[in-house]
């Protein structure tokens, strides 16, 4: 998290608010509230406003995979639709590689959302007259790319979602979970820097949900997009994420990594959502490891910082002294004492 690299997403006081009248009726309450967030909400939504993002300031790092999660209604997707300019936001500022786009003419717009921005929604919109080759390939036609160029390109990320083989089978003649791999390779395709996902599997069963979680993570290892995707789902914003951020009535509560999210809970509303996790498959070591490094001694149980709480806990079972944990090069950078791995993971339980 280098200081001086340009965010891939940067986003200040953003507000979205629907309703006639909304940007003086938000001006209005802001100078009524003295420029308090809360109290303006309050106040909007007493007179008939609806305050679907509050506020919203947060940034996303190049490549980072930054999870939107909270319940129905919270504003999830319209904060997204404001990031991709499909809404224009009230208030605020949305930077995009530096370039501010809110207030951008039309014609940038368009160019943004073919060149920079993609989106893969849940319900995908292939067009069903259309072969899988010529759907993923779309974005580069819309693009002015060549035939024979963009029917190659969209073989390569055709390919990388495991559909090799069916270039020329049309939409009805797959499955949910392929269609939802067309949209996404048609989205890869257009080599977008910035990629906008909104519960993209939430409509599939559990086994090719995972499935496909697994694959994405794959795909996102090897291309590095930076990712904006919305679930409901905490086990899959846990698994997927770098870092989350929750929503609550068009509000975000507290932004973290998934640790933070499952250790360290701002409030009840997010407590909740991580109940039923099972804290130790997703808290990592480096989240209770103390600062200055121990020699290896003998009992040495060759903790890491990106392993689980539950994986170094069972290493650790009969040690009672603090042990080195190393990072991914094998340096050793801190120590954990056994025992406060367990009380990280009892904490949680009361
Ligand atoms: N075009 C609109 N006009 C008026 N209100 C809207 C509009 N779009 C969304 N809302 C309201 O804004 C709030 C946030 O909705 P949004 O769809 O962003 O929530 P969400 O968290 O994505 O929900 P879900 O998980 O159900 O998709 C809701 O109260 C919704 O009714």
């Amino acid at each position: 998290m280098s200081g001086d690299t340009t965010p891939a997403i940067a986003c200040r006081n953003l507000w979205q608010v629907f309703g006639t009248g909304a940007e003086k009726a938000l001006t209005d309450a802001l100078a009524r509230s003295g420029q308090n967030a809360d109290e303006a909400a309050g106040a909007l939504r007493r007179s008939g406003f609806i305050p679907a993002v509050q506020d919203a300031s947060f940034e996303v790092r190049e490549g980072e995979l930054f999870v939107i999660m909270g319940l129905s209604g919270s504003g999830k997707s319209t904060l997204v639709r404001c990031l991709s300019q499909l809404l224009p936001g009230t208030a605020g500022e949305i930077r995009i590689e530096g370039e501010n786009i809110i207030g951008a003419d039309k014609k940038r717009l368009i160019e943004l959302r073919r060149q920079k921005l993609g989106m893969v929604f849940q319900h995908f919109g292939l067009f069903p007259h259309m072969t899988v080759a010529d759907n993923v390939a779309y974005p580069l036609r819309v693009q002015g790319v060549g035939r024979a160029e963009r029917l190659a390109k969209a073989r390569e990320v055709i390919e990388l979602v495991g559909l090799g083989g069916r270039e020329a089978t049309y939409p009805r003649q797959l499955s949910g979970g392929q269609r939802q791999r067309v949209g996404i390779a048609r989205s890869l395709v257009a080599d977008c820097s910035v990629w906008f996902l909104d519960e993209p599997f939430s409509a599939l069963d559990p086994l090719i949900r995972r499935q496909l979680q697994d694959e994405f993570l794959q795909i996102q290892a090897k291309l590095k997009t930076t990712i904006v995707f919305i679930t409901h789902d905490i086990t899959e914003a846990l698994k997927l994420a770098d870092r989350i951020a929750i929503m609550r009535d068009g509000k975000i509560v507290q932004i973290g990594t998934p640790t933070d999210i499952v250790l360290r809970p701002v409030d009840d509303y997010v407590r909740e959502f991580s109940r039923d996790v099972a804290k130790g498959r997703h808290a990592k070591v480096a989240s209770v490891m103390q600062g200055g490094a121990e020699d290896a001694g003998p009992d040495d149980p060759g903790l890491t910082t990106g392993m689980t709480l539950d994986a170094a806990l069972a290493r650790c079972m009969q040690l009672y002294e603090p042990v080195p944990v190393r990072d991914p090069s094998g340096a050793v950078v801190g120590t954990v004492h056994p025992s406060d791995l367990a009380a990280a993971l009892q904490a949680e339980e009361t």
